[in-house]
């Protein structure tokens, strides 16, 4: 039977501790909590451990920063989120220079506190909080592949997770970019340092600088605090910077600069920040064509595409839409509280056909609505309606745009010939390419290729008949 991640807080007002406990039991986890920091290195040295702890800043005896300190040198790879009133520069720098992984700002919002603790602990034991006990291991957010492309790309992560080089990672939209980066963290010596993501594109330009690197206090108007940035956030860690593409080009330089000096000021600041940080970029378009165009600096790209990964669009990897299915829809039915569905082999083989312009992450959401929508245990083929709500998308059979966009050319191409007979031409090859798909896959049985094209075995067989005596 698996058991439930251990979370310990610590805090010296006893309402915190309550209703923290109460969210995080309810969330799952096994959860003990203490009235300081005392009580936390006695427990610690009676031989229990938790898998995370989160603690207050300012309490009576050792402070939460004194306790991290503590525990870091006993345990240096036990996340611990450091929460407190207090977001000055001591609390939140001390925090993160000391190795805390995350930081909480009181008052918070409980659903906050319990993705943090989610977000924070080692992959195994959200896998073992988030799952009743009956169901098999299966890790929240761990890559799935058969595919060979993925294979290759799984042995890869593997061996650059151990050296520090920096790493570009490509791919459509959708395709696990931001999983391999996580992966690459998880396997690496930086495993029990923090990784922290920045969605380059997500941020108005004239904010990402302190994002970044962050400010001091007056730096700017509306800069009330000092503000520490994610490359110092991330001291020891990785850094993923995802749709690097979209980097205005000062920042560009500036990032150029940090990245070969390993050090920066923060925007308003005097005091050169040093950091030892891995940084992962990952980027949706071809950044050669952006060099080209001169909105990508050459010279950037080569410092961040030490090694590159490409992420294979999910059609073209259709072997791993079954296994990726049933993982989400039993996710889906996990948090929804309702029985977990399982697709037919007719709706299924409908998944595979589509184009999934929206990658992996567009099956995701697909399989979440058939989880709640769909009325049986078994997802029919009718079902997935339901599931692609917009015309377009509703027929999932509906042409993949990639050889209707071939076929218009074509035609364009015909017509400009002069060609009278295209309807027709087209029609049989149409035809012709449906018919003997279907008979591969049904090792020549027509009765079977019909009931897949949805066709009578009749027409079939007419079919049949007609393109081979015109071929
Ligand atoms: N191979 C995979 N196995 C399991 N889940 C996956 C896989 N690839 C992607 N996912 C899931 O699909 C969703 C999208 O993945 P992710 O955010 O990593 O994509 P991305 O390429 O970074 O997207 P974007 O370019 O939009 O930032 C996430 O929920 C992720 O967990």
């Amino acid at each position: 039977m698996a058991e439930a991640a251990q979370v310990w807080i610590v805090d010296d007002d006893r309402s915190v501790r309550f209703v923290l406990a109460a969210a995080l039991g309810e969330a799952g986890f096994r959860v003990t909590a203490f009235a300081d920091a005392g009580e936390v290195l006695d427990a610690l040295a009676s031989g229990r451990a938790p898998d995370l702890l989160l603690t207050d800043v300012r309490m009576p005896g050792d402070s939460g920063l004194v306790l991290l300190d503590k525990l870091k040198a006993q345990r240096p790879r036990l996340p611990v989120i450091v929460m407190s009133a207090h977001t000055d520069v001591a609390s939140t720098a001390g925090a993160f220079r000391g190795g805390a992984q995350e930081f909480l700002s009181k008052p918070f919002d409980m659903d906050e506190a319990v993705a943090l603790v989610r977000r924070a602990l080692p992959e195994q034991s959200i896998e073992r909080a988030a799952l009743p006990a009956v169901s098999p291991p299966e890790p929240a957010q761990a890559l799935i592949g058969q595919a060979p492309a993925m294979r290759e790309l799984f042995r890869a992560i593997g061996r650059l997770a151990q050296v520090p080089l920096s790493v570009l990672i490509t791919g459509e939209t959708g395709t696990g970019k931001e999983l391999v980066a996580r992966a690459l963290h998880r396997e690496s010596p930086r495993a029990s340092r923090p990784f922290v993501a920045l969605n380059t594109a997500a941020i108005p330009a004239e904010l990402l600088e302190s994002e970044l690197f962050g400010h001091e206090a007056g730096a700017f108007t509306g800069a009330h605090k000092r503000h520490i940035g994610r490359f110092e956030q991330a001291d020891g860690g990785t850094l993923f910077l995802d749709e690097i593409g979209d980097m205005p080009a000062a920042l560009q330089t500036r990032l150029l600069r940090v990245l070969a000096e390993g050090e920066f000021f923060r925007v308003g600041g005097r005091e050169l920040i040093r950091v030892d940080v891995r940084v992962v970029a990952a980027t949706h378009q071809p950044l050669e064509a952006l060099v080209e165009q001169g909105r990508f600096r050459a010279d950037l790209l080569h410092r961040l595409d030490v090694v590159r990964l490409r992420l294979p669009p999910l059609r073209q990897r259709r072997e791993d839409i079954p296994q990726l299915a049933a993982r989400f829809l039993a996710h889906a039915a996990r948090k929804l509280g309702v029985p977990a569905k399982t697709l037919s082999a007719p709706a299924l083989e409908r998944l595979r056909a589509h184009a999934w312009p929206g990658n992996v992450r567009e099956l995701e959401n697909v399989c979440w609505r058939l989880a709640a929508l769909a009325p049986g245990d078994t997802i029919g083929a009718a079902d997935l309606a339901l599931a692609f709500p917009d015309a377009v998308a509703t027929d999932v059979t509906a042409t993949p745009a990639d050889w209707t966009q071939a076929l218009a050319d074509w035609a364009r191409e015909r017509l400009a010939a002069g060609a009278t007979d295209l309807h027709a031409q087209a029609r049989e090859q149409l035809d012709r390419s449906l018919l003997e798909t279907a008979l591969e896959r049904c090792g020549g049985h027509r009765g079977d290729a019909a009931a897949l094209l949805g066709l009578s075995r009749n027409t079939v067989t007419r079919k049949l008949g007609s393109s081979r005596k015109r071929r």
